[in-house]
């Protein structure tokens, strides 16, 4: 049990209650953002699962209902992949709801094939950051009139090995080793930063996240990262682990002066930089075309603006 705590990494402790708070969180029928809701939902807060289909979100929510007797879980239709739902999702929502006081922007693809969005954009890409670009953009009035207000990006540890490929949004070429999760991953913590300079003194804040390499259904869409979660599932954080940063990032009180920075509630930090030191040495990606930014280059330009990680 020690061995598995030592992986867990950091929890949540603030007892912080939110009742009549309002959430939104995408991709919550499943994973990290279910065990999200249902904390969340436990703690009082009026929760929408934002989710494709709205029959697992039903399910979802009725079990988060069930188990934390709060009726406010409520779910509506949001596909990412297509900027038409996500503006129809806005609108409802602005429709619905007068205020909005957390987003967790949680929902994410790891896809290897070479799949496009129904706009044309490279999926990874346009499911992980474009989407919630554009939903963040849609709801930041109701964020900043509900103020003080949060948005948290779900990012990972794997931003190491992206870059930003500005030639390439589309997909036209086809990316390495399906690095195209990682150039995502990248994108979601420079989003963070660059929101959280446009927003100073809203009293809206911006957090980003790497939960930890936790046992969800990311790697369904790849047989190999399929087989390494289960050979390597005890190691691995559960849901509930996972969902750890995300609510400490989205309820702890006086994380306002680190807005923009990036979370990790991890104690396998130092292990997961050298695996990918090593990675990134292994398979270096060289640049292609004028408007690509290299990794050490946006490693180097995010510490020199405190982007360094805070662990918890
Ligand atoms: N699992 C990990 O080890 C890990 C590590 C680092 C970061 N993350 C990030 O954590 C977040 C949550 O992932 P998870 O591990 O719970 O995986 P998951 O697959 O269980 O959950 C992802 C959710 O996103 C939803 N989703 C996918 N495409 C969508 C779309 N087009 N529109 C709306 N929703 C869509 C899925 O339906 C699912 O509910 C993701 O952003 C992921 O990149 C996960």
């Amino acid at each position: 049990p020690s061995i598995r705590k030592f992986f867990a990494g950091g929890v949540c402790r603030t007892t912080v209650q939110v009742p009549g708070k309002v959430v939104v969180i995408t991709g919550a029928n499943t994973g990290i953002g279910k065990e999200t809701a249902r904390e969340l939902a436990r703690r009082g807060a009026r929760v929408y699962i934002a989710c494709r289909d709205v029959l697992k979100g039903e399910s979802a929510a009725s079990e988060i209902r069930a188990d934390t007797k709060n009726s406010q879980v409520l779910v509506r239709k949001l596909d990412l992949s297509d900027t038409r739902s996500i503006r129809a999702f806005a609108e409802g929502f602005l429709a619905e709801e007068k205020q909005l006081h957390i987003l967790i922007n949680n929902a994410g693809v790891m896809m290897f094939s070479h799949s496009k969005t129904t706009d044309g954009f490279e999926i990874n890409l346009g499911v992980n950051h474009l989407g919630h670009f554009l939903l963040t953009y849609l709801l930041l009035e109701r964020l900043k009139e509900s103020a003080p207000a949060r948005v948290v990006n779900l990012s990972s540890v794997i931003h190491h090995l992206g870059k930003i490929h500005f030639h390439n949004f589309r997909g036209e070429e086809p990316y390495r080793w399906g690095f195209a999760y990682c150039h995502s991953k990248l994108a979601n913590l420079l989003f963070t930063r660059e929101l959280a300079k446009r927003i100073q003194g809203t009293g809206v804040t911006t957090y980003a996240v790497h939960p930890g390499i936790v046992r969800s259904e990311l790697a369904r869409h790849s047989f190999l990262c399929c087989l390494f979660w289960r050979l390597f599932s005890y190691f691995l954080k559960s849901v509930q682990e996972g969902a750890q940063t995300s609510l400490h990032c989205a309820l702890a009180e006086g994380l306002e002066p680190l807005s923009g920075k990036y979370f990790r509630g991890t104690y396998i930090r130092n292990l997961a930089k050298v695996a990918f030191l090593y990675l990134r040495a292994s398979f270096p990606v060289t640049a292609r075309g004028p408007g690509c930014l290299q990794g050490p280059e946006i490693t180097k330009q995010l510490s020199a603006c405190g982007m360094s990680a805070v662990s918890f």
